[in-house]
């Protein structure tokens, strides 16, 4: 008997994101200590010219690059030192054919010159003249203004995760804050008659919440201020009781475990109660996660994940983080792949998405991909695994020694 209406993970996507459109969480000012791996609300476009003036990339003497045409150690070119750059200081030398000035890295280029000719490469006969022993060619040894960064440039794009690299752009703009996309406040609850606290020894029979700490720290590392909103039991009222209460301070409520058919699974019931009937799915083609459910309450996206740990991560990862990224306004989140060759034949069922955990060992100049096999109920088999292949739904499955694209999960 099939108790699921099974949808595709590709059209469970599409509900996912129709349900979602235009939800983009608020935007606040952030300063740039505070900016790293937040999301961008707007286009940030530079007002300045950067850098502001053309300087000099090494230590050595500002010429007019004609001047030094021809020049070698057998026939210097002969230059007059006229002046000193001082580091940090404006210059004003109008820079007249023959004349040089001596300037330091990062020294501001004298108007009329447009290169640099490095310290190694002249000899100073005596103070006031110069013999350039090596031709420089125009731009040598030269940053021009605005080569970095043009007045009018889009230095970060709306909705692209600011990175260390961003934030050296935006401080180097004179951007002290930035507007950024609020955290989402995401809820977790944890259902389950069986399920004890992590502090507790657990008797037969019990296990301890592991789905409510893993997928908190999932969903931190999206991006969302989580909270864990504790272990309910496996009764309707309770659920209820927790679920009304999260959506009026979450943007997003995620719900572990009671997301299957048993007598004790009330997820779906009070989802449709809370919601007015807006369930959008449960159940998708998908292995491990079938038993996943997803529906609105009001403007707030609940989410019935299956209780299975392996279940619950890999549904987070496929549809959780994906509308966290919609709340965002996120272009496209991170996700690192590394080709590898698969070590074995893994079977899949056509017209179902499969993910398997796999391990990755360096052999020769290649990663080789090693299933791990085991159940969903098994933490382990995450915890062992460096990646997720994703078998679609369009293959019946993967041949041992194929190229596969692995998706990382630990840290490159
Ligand atoms: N007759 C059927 N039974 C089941 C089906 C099905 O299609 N027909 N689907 C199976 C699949 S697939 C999964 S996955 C599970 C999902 O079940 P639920 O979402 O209802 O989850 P529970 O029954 O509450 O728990 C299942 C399993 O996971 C353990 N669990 C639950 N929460 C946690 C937690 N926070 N930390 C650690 N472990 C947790 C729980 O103890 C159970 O062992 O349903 C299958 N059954
Ligand atoms: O969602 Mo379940 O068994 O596929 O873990």
């Amino acid at each position: 008997m099939e108790y699921f209406t099974c949808i595709s993970l590709k059209e469970a996507k599409q509900l996912l994101m129709n349900a979602l459109a235009g939800r983009i969480v608020a935007s606040e000012p952030v300063s740039l200590d505070e900016a790293f791996e937040r999301i961008a609300a707007e286009d940030i476009v530079s007002k300045e010219d950067l850098p502001p003036f053309s300087r000099s990339t090494v230590d050595g003497f500002a010429v007019r690059s004609a001047d030094t045409f021809g020049a070698s150690e057998g026939v210097p070119a002969l230059f007059d030192i006229v002046s000193e750059v001082a580091m940090g200081q404006e210059t004003c030398v109008q820079l007249q054919p023959g004349q040089a000035v001596t300037i330091p890295t990062g020294g501001m280029l004298p108007a009329g010159a447009d290169a640099v000719v490095m310290l190694e490469h002249a000899e100073r006969p005596d103070n006031n003249s110069l013999l350039v022993l090596k031709a420089a060619a125009p731009g040598e040894n030269v940053v021009l203004k605005g080569e970095d960064i043009s007045k009018g440039h889009c230095i970060l794009r709306q909705g692209q995760q600011i990175l260390p690299q961003d934030i050296g752009a935006l401080a180097a703009c004179g951007f002290e804050k930035v507007p950024v996309r609020r955290k989402p406040n995401v809820a977790i609850i944890s259902t389950g008659d069986e399920l004890v606290n992590v502090a507790c020894t657990p008797v037969n029979g019990q296990v301890r919440d592991i789905n409510s700490y893993a997928l908190a720290a999932m969903l931190a590392e999206a991006g969302c201020l989580v909270r864990r909103y504790g272990i309910v039991q496996d009764q309707y009222e309770e659920l209820r009781t927790a679920v009304s209460q999260a959506i009026l301070q979450s943007d997003l409520v995620v719900i572990s475990g009671g997301s299957s058919v048993g007598a004790r699974d009330h997820t779906v019931k009070v989802i449709q109660e809370l919601g007015n009937q807006d369930v959008l799915f449960h159940g998708m083609a998908v292995k491990p996660g079938k038993p996943t459910i997803f529906g609105m309450i009001g403007k707030v996206p609940v989410f019935g994940l299956p209780g299975h740990p392996v279940a619950a991560m890999t549904v987070c990862g496929q549809i959780v983080k994906p509308a966290v990224q919609a709340l965002l306004g996120q272009k496209s989140g991170n996700v690192y792949t590394i080709p590898a060759r698969l070590t074995r034949n893994m079977a899949s069922v056509p017209g179902r998405d499969d993910f398997i955990r796999v391990r990755l060992v360096k052999k020769a100049n290649e990663y080789r991909a090693e299933p791990i096999l085991g159940k969903s109920g098994l933490i382990s088999t995450m915890a062992m695994a460096d990646g997720i292949v994703h078998i679609p739904a369009d293959k019946g499955g993967l041949y041992s020694e194929e190229i596969v694209q692995v998706n990382l999960i630990t840290k490159p």
